[in-house]
C-alpha cells in the first residue's frame, strides 16, 4: 500500500500534533523528522506521511525549499494530496512563509486552488466570518499576543494570508460548510472560477471539518491544522483499522520544557504543586558562561529514580522579556535550544526512556539532538499529544512531544505516571 496523504508540517510538535490526527482517524501514521533523503526510513504499510519540518520561524525562501523537498519525497512515495500542516493559531507574521510555502506547493502538484482551515475544536480553535478564536478569545486578545517568536497580533485569516500572498484570498463562510460537502465543493469551484487561489473556510466544529475535509477530498493541495486534516483523514479510510504498537519501554521518564506558553506554564506549577522534582535552567548564567547542564545532570543524578523529573527553561513573559532584551531573540532561543537538546541527550544515556518534551522549537532541538528521523504514532495522552515510539542509538524510547498551548493542566503528572 503506498502513501495516501502527504503532510508537510511546520514544526515538530505541529507534526505530531498532525500525526495523532491522521491516526484517530484510523490511517497508521509515520512521523518523519526533518527533510527526509533516499535513505529515510518510513515503516511498512503507512496510510499517512508526516514530514515535520523546523520552518515555522524561517525566511520564505527556506521554508518553500523545504516544503518542495518534502513533497517530492512524499510524492515519489505515492502520496497524491499534499497536506500543509501550521499552527492551529496560525503563527507567523506578514513576512510569515504559510502563503509562499502552499504557493510554491499548489504549482508544484499543478493545482490553482486550495482550501485552507486551522480549526481545531478539541484545543478550542475555531473560525468564523473568517477570524480565528482561541476559546472565547480572537486572536489578537488571546495570550498568543506575547508569542516569543511569533507574536499574533491580527485575527483576520485573510487580512495575514493577502499579506503574505501575491494572489486573491476568499472566504467560505460556515452557513455554506452547513450546507454540507457539495455546497462547500460547489462554493470552491467559483472561487476557482473567479481566480481565486487560496479559499479559507469557517468552521466551528469537528462535523463542519468532515464536511470540509469530505469537500476536499481531491484537492492535490490543502492546507490547515490538525482538525481539518481528521477530516480529510476520514475521508481516505483504511479498510483495517487495527493498529499494533510496542508496549512503552521500562526506564527512567523525564520532561523537558522550553516552552514559555500559558498552560506549559500551567502544567509546570500543577508538577510541582504533586511535589514532583523539577529544576529550572538559568539562561542568562549560560549566558554567563556558568555550566547549567552539569548543575541540571547533577540535580537529576540526586532525584528519586522511580519519580518522573522536571528540567525547564520555561519562563513567564516578563522573565522571558529580560531575557531577550539581554541576549536577543535568536539569541536567547539558540541558547535555550542548545542547553535543552545537550540535557536530553544526557538524560537518555542516563537511562530515561519515557520523555515528554514540551515546545515545538524544543522538541526540534531534541529531537535533532538525539538524532530521531522516523516514529510510529501512538495512542494520545491528550487530543493531539500522542506518544510515539522511536528507535534511539540507546534503545526505544517513548518520546512524547507537546504543543506549547496543548494538553490539560495535570499532562505532565498523568501522562508520566500513567507509564510509571
Ligand atoms: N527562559 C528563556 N529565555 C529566553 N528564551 C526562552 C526561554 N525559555 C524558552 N525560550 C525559547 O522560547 C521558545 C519557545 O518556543 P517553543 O516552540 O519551544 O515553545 P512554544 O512556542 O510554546 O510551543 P509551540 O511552538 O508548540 O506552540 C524556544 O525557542 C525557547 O528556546
Ligand atoms: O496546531 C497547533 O496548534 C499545534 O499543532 C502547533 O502547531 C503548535 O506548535
Amino acid at each position: 500500500m503506498t502513501v495516501r496523504i502527504g503532510c508537510i508540517a511546520d514544526d515538530f510538535t505541529g507534526g505530531t500534533d498532525v500525526a495523532a490526527a491522521f491516526r484517530r482517524a484510523g490511517l497508521r501514521t509515520a512521523l518523519v523528522f526533518g527533510t527526509p533523503d533516499a535513505a529515510t526510513p518510513l515503516p511498512a504499510d503507512c496510510d499517512a506521511a508526516v514530514i515535520a519540518l523546523k520552518s515555522r520561524s524561517a525566511p520564505a525562501a527556506e521554508a518553500v525549499d523545504a516544503s518542495l523537498a518534502a513533497q517530492r519525497w512524499l510524492s515519489s512515495r505515492g502520496a497524491a494530496q499534499i497536506y500543509v500542516k501550521y499552527c492551529s493559531t496560525f503563527d507567523s507574521t506578514p513576512k510569515g512563509n504559510i502563503g509562499p510555502v502552499t504557493d510554491a506547493l499548489l504549482d508544484a502538484m499543478g493545482a490553482t486552488v486550495t482550501l485552507a482551515c486551522p480549526a481545531s475544536p478539541p484545543n478550542g480553535r475555531t473560525v468564523y466570518q473568517g477570524h480565528l478564536f482561541v476559546h472565547d478569545q480572537l486572536l489578537s486578545d488571546s495570550p498568543l499576543r506575547h508569542h516569543p517568536l511569533n507574536p499574533m497580533t491580527d485575527s483576520s485569516l485573510p487580512r495575514l494570508l493577502a499579506a503574505q500572498s501575491p494572489h486573491p484570498v476568499g472566504l467560505i463562510s460556515l452557513p455554506t460548510v452547513r450546507r454540507g460537502a457539495d455546497a462547500v465543493r460547489e462554493a470552491l469551484l467559483a472561487h476557482q472560477r473567479d481566480g481565486v487561489r487560496h479559499v479559507i473556510a469557517d468552521a466551528l466544529t469537528d462535523d463542519d471539518l468532515a464536511v470540509l475535509g469530505a469537500a476536499a477530498h481531491e484537492l492535490p493541495v490543502v492546507t490547515g491544522a490538525a482538525g481539518l486534516a481528521e477530516g480529510l483523514g476520514r475521508a481516505h479510510p483504511r479498510p483495517d483499522t487495527a493498529t499494533t504498537e510496542p508496549p512503552p519501554p521500562g526506564g527512567r521518564a523525564a520532561v523537558l520544557a522550553g516552552s514559555c506558553s500559558a498552560r506549559t506554564l500551567e502544567q509546570i506549577a500543577r508538577f510541582q504543586a504533586a511535589g514532583l522534582p523539577s529544576h529550572h535552567l538559568d539562561v542568562l548564567a549560560a549566558a554567563a558562561g556558568r555550566d547549567v547542564v552539569a548543575d541540571a545532570l547533577a540535580w537529576f543524578d540526586a532525584q528519586d529514580p522511580g519519580l518522573p523529573a522536571l528540567v525547564h527553561a520555561s519562563a513567564p513573559p516578563h522573565e522571558l522579556e529580560e531575557v531577550q532584551r539581554e541576549l536577543g531573540v535568536a539569541e536567547a532561543a539558540a541558547r535555550v535550544e542548545g542547553l535543552l537538546g545537550a540535557l536530553a541527550a544526557a538524560l537518555v544515556d542516563r537511562g530515561v526512556r519515557r520523555l515528554l518534551v514540551a515546545g515545538g522549537e524544543t522538541s526540534g532541538a531534541v529531537t535533532t539532538a538525539l538524532d530521531i528521523r522516523t516514529v510510529l504514532v501512538g495512542g494520545e495522552a491528550d487530543p493531539g499529544v500522542p506518544w510515539t515510539h522511536a528507535t534511539t542509538a540507546h534503545g526505544d524510547l517513548a518520546l512524547m512531544l507537546k504543543s506549547g498551548n496543548f494538553g490539560a493542566q495535570d499532562l505532565f503528572v498523568r501522562a508520566l505516571k500513567d507509564e510509571t
